[in-house]
């Protein structure tokens, strides 16, 4: 009853406005009430900047941060809960993104550092969450990344942790063993793979240039359509595109924004075995988030070897009705045999429940280390 209510609201105050400009709708008549629709938009937004400056003058005096991500997410979640379309929700959190993305430009650009190079998955997962405003820095390797935030030099990093079919990203999960630095968001993005070429004909292609992972993720579909064809490994997905432009024999499995980047034609879209291949991603910052209201929390922690500990170790969570997302162990470096585990769980550490859990997790272990609650990716 409620979307045919929208529908019927939606139609009914369209007509309006058309019946004002003529009777009947043309091409003209209605471009011209979408201009003076941006006209308001346009003055919205300034309107909307003014205030957003304001605040930043606030925080300023405050010493606080500009950047508040639980704000950002709450923003997001009540324009999608309360929007009556036509205008698709996933639509409205992207117009969002970019109108907050550039709100926090007006302060300063917000560095971002992330596994480079440029148009690979990671650039697209750091324009995904912070949008185009921000200043997104590629960084040579994992280890940069941390680096650059640790630094000051970036805000944030972003670095890719698991893949739904090639597993997790040990060298991430490592780099927590060193670093402090804390998790302040997760971003899942939709890997999909494109085969691209200067001529975008598939008979023109004599050779395969990839990334070791795309090549792999697109097996099935390669010894199917281009049988006997050599396929070359190299270091990133971006080398590949950029190797394809200069030979018209070639061709690239790439990302298809790396397309538009190197002015390369798809030979063929979606081309992985896998459908619903997801990356997750993680953005890690110098502090700990806010709380959002749905959120997830990472630990890092040993256990003494001795028997039933995986048991215990799991008890202050069952016992407390706190659900475990994830749990993943690698081996403790030096150290055969002994292990630290990762474990991703439902809630925020200001949560008391989650709290005394964590806190009676620590009896049973060497060490527990928070590495940080942010908001759950939808
Ligand atoms: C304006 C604010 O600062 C920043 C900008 C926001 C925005 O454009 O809406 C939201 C959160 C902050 O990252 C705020 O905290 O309200």
């Amino acid at each position: 009853m409620a979307y045919r209510y929208v529908l019927y609201r939606t139609f009914t105050s369209a007509r309006k406005v058309t019946e004002s400009v003529s009777d009947k709708p043309t091409l003209a008549n209605l471009r011209q009430e979408i201009d003076a629709i941006d006209d308001k938009i346009l003055e919205l937004l300034n309107q909307r900047a003014t205030l957003v400056m304001q605040v930043g003058a606030l925080k300023t005096q405050t010493k606080s941060d500009f950047h508040v991500p639980s704000r950002e997410r709450e923003i997001y979640e009540r324009l999608t809960a309360n929007n009556p379309g036509p205008f698709p929700s996933e639509g409205v959190r992207g117009v969002f993104r970019e109108i907050i993305s550039a709100s926090l430009a007006l302060e300063s650009p917000m560095r971002v550092a992330f596994l480079g190079p440029s148009a690979t998955f990671s650039h697209l997962a750091a324009m995904q969450q912070f949008g185009l405003s921000a200043e997104l820095s590629p960084e040579r390797s994992i280890p940069a990344v941390f680096e650059a935030v640790q630094k000051g030099e970036a805000y944030y990093g972003l670095v890719p942790v698991e893949n739904s079919t090639e597993g997790v990203i040990s060298h991430t999960l490592d780099m927590f063993m060193e670093s402090d630095l804390k998790i302040n968001a997760e971003v899942l993005l939709e890997v999909s793979h494109f085969l691209l070429s200067r001529t975008g004909r598939i008979e023109d292609v004599k050779k395969v240039y990839s990334h070791p992972q795309p090549l792999a993720q697109c097996r099935k579909w390669l010894a199917t359509n281009l049988p006997n064809i050599p396929l070359v490994d190299v270091a990133s997905t971006t080398l590949a595109a950029q190797i394809v432009t200069e030979d018209y024999t070639a061709a690239a499995i790439a990302s298809e924004y790396a397309a538009s980047l190197y002015n390369l034609k798809v030979v063929k879209a979606r081309i992985e075995d896998q459908v619903n291949n997801f990356t997750r991603f993680l953005v890690v910052g110098r502090k700990f988030a806010d709380r959002s209201g749905d959120d997830k929390t990472s630990l890092m922690f040993s256990v003494k070897d001795e028997p039933g500990i995986l048991h215990r170790m799991l008890v202050p969570f069952a016992s407390r009705g706190i659900n475990l997302t994830k749990i993943e162990s690698r081996p403790l470096k030096g150290k055969a045999w002994e292990y630290i585990f990762y474990l991703d769980l439902s809630g925020h550490i200001s949560d008391p429940q989650v709290a005394e859990a964590v806190q009676e997790l620590s009896s049973c272990c060497q060490f527990v280390k928070v590495l940080g609650s942010y908001p759950r990716a939808k």
